[in-house]
């Protein structure tokens, strides 16, 4: 193989093949089955954002969960960083995700309420047993400055920071295993408007500074046409569009996404 085809095939941190996830649904008797992701194929580049747009229910976050491993496709592959994850046994898979990280809207509901910051930000890497407690303990101030959160504040509790504190928190918990690939799921929809661009700047900040990818799935165009490079749009769980951001937004080729477009007042 050639090192260019090398260089090009290691440039692509996910890789999304034809894959299709089938719920089923209803009770004992009357059982159905329903399509929610629907032969998708995505990529994802090194350093590359790409925005999951569509209405409620198109698919959106069943793909993201599916891109790193927590929901199982019916059919199709994942590959991160050249791995088919649905290939690895499930304790291989455990220690694999520590490259793939997902943060939720509501991310910061779950922070356990009775530890610090310093011991929120500490835990995933005390979970998956890494570094020695002196190492977390310097690693996890180097978080809580890299997310603007005050050395100050290391000894307080969750309910003592605000929503768009708590999503840093949960930002700093999720960079802290290093992941390389990262599904942000309505990031900030939880969130004041006010608040919302300081975490969305500090996202994209975090991203082009780490070089991470990243899968930003979003129901607001226009912070998907700020967060992303590339731009997928769902609808009844296919890709209808998929290309750079800036086509998506200037000449969108299909109808549906003009119809999102249109309807998107912040625009
Ligand atoms: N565990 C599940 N069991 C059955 N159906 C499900 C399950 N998870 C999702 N679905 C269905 O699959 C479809 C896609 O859901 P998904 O949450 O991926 O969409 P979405 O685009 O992220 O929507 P939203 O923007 O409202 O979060 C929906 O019709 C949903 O009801």
């Amino acid at each position: 193989m050639k090192t260019d085809q090398l260089e090009t095939q290691n440039d692509l941190v996910l890789e999304l093949t034809n894959v299709s996830k089938e719920f089923k649904v209803g009770g004992m008797f009357k059982r159905s089955k329903h399509v929610a992701v629907d032969n998708a194929s995505l990529s994802v580049k090194r350093n590359q954002v790409v925005g999951l747009v569509g209405e409620s229910g198109s698919g959106k976050s069943t793909l993201g969960r599916i891109s790193i491993g927590l929901i199982k496709p019916t059919s199709g592959s994942v590959r991160v960083l050249g791995q088919d994850i649905f290939a690895l046994g499930k304790d291989e898979l455990r220690l694999y995700r520590r490259k793939m990280q997902m943060i939720f809207q509501d991310s910061s509901n779950s922070l356990n309420p009775r530890m610090s910051l310093q011991e929120l930000i500490e835990e995933p890497m005390r979970v998956q047993n890494l570094y020695s407690a002196e190492e977390r303990r310097i690693r996890a101030r180097a978080l809580a400055d890299e997310v603007q959160l005050a050395e100050g504040w290391l000894g307080r509790y969750a309910h003592e920071f605000s929503g768009g504190q708590r999503q840093r928190i949960s930002i700093a918990r999720g960079l802290a295993l290093e992941p390389e690939l990262i599904v942000a799921d309505e990031p900030v929809s939880a969130l004041d408007v006010s608040v919302q661009a300081r975490v969305l700047n500090l996202l994209k900040d975090i991203q082009e500074s780490r070089s991470l990818s990243m899968i930003f799935v979003s129901h607001d165009m226009a912070v998907v046409e700020f967060m992303s490079d590339q731009v997928a749009v769902l609808y009844n769980g296919k890709i209808m569009e998929n290309g750079s951001a800036e086509d998506v937004f200037a000449n969108p080729k299909s109808a549906y996404t003009r119809t999102l477009l249109d309807s998107s007042p912040s625009l």
